[in-house]
């Protein structure tokens, strides 16, 4: 079984068709890609997977249960995490504040017990700083732990939001444009850092990206999208060298 099935999905705005029959499987562990022209509909495909639209028609399914009538929380709570294309972090926080937010659901622990300082309450805490430090040193970032985020440089900034989205420890991890205003260098580190994390945290990965070079470079497979309707799927070669998608991108 795919870990997400989404069949037939669509959305409108009024008149326009923003998502139109989308379908996609993902299997388990895989790392994927989701490509397309400006305004073809990538990030309000991932806005229905998170529950932030409610589709007009379709069905979504990971790991076989069904998100329908699901809210963003319960989604991530079932197993999606996700990145935005605009970084949005808790800025006035630490940077462990920021991964302790996604842990918070996983280490619960009563008002009660924290109001009163009771013993559980100190063992939770204890085990979220241990918990964020680790998916810090994964990022290496547990130097900056302490730093306000805001005072992260930009890169960092990126990988302290997929850092956070982790924590949640999502089955499926949306990324939405992770390399976005990187320089070469950071764009390269931020390839291998995604490689990393879904080795060693057995997760599957969903990326927009315009970067071509990242996108080819290691996702195993790619849809494109255009006009919120799939144009070309296949493995990176396939879809890279299809003239429908090299028309699509060059508007000709
Ligand atoms: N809430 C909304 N209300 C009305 N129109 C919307 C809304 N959200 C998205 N759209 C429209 O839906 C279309 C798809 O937008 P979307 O942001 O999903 O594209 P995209 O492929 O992510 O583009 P980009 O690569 O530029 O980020 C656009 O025409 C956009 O203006």
């Amino acid at each position: 079984m795919a870990l997400l099935e989404v069949k037939n999905l669509g959305i409108s705005f009024g008149g326009l068709r923003a998502v139109d029959n989308f379908n996609i499987k993902i299997e388990k562990g895989q790392l994927y890609g989701l490509i397309g022209p400006n305004g073809a509909g990538k990030t309000t495909a991932f806005n229905l997977l998170t529950g932030v639209y409610k589709p007009t028609n379709g069905s979504i399914h990971l790991d076989g249960e069904n998100l329908a009538g699901k809210n963003p929380a319960q989604i991530n709570q079932i197993g999606i995490g996700r990145t935005f294309q605009n970084i949005r972090l808790f800025k006035n926080m630490s940077v462990l504040d920021n991964v302790k937010v996604g842990l918070h659901h996983q280490f619960k622990c009563s008002a009660i017990a924290g109001i009163l300082r009771l013993p559980s309450y100190f063992k939770a805490e204890k085990l979220m700083d241990e918990k964020a430090m680790e998916l810090l040193a994964v990022f290496g970032l547990d130097k900056e732990a302490g730093f306000q985020a805001s005072n992260l440089p930009y890169g960092k900034q990126r990988k302290l939001e997929i850092a956070r989205a982790l924590a949640t420890n999502p089955k499926l991890l949306l990324l939405d444009e992770p390399a976005a205003g990187m320089n070469p260098n950071e764009t390269a580190e931020l390839m291998d850092t995604i490689r990393l994390i879904r080795d060693k945290f057995e997760i599957t990965i969903l990326l927009i990206e315009h970067d071509m070079k990242l996108v080819a470079g290691i996702c195993e497979k790619i849809t494109v999208l255009n006009f919120g309707t799939e144009l070309a799927s296949g493995t990176p070669e396939e879809v890279l060298n299809d003239p429908k998608v090299i028309t699509a991108y060059l508007g000709e």
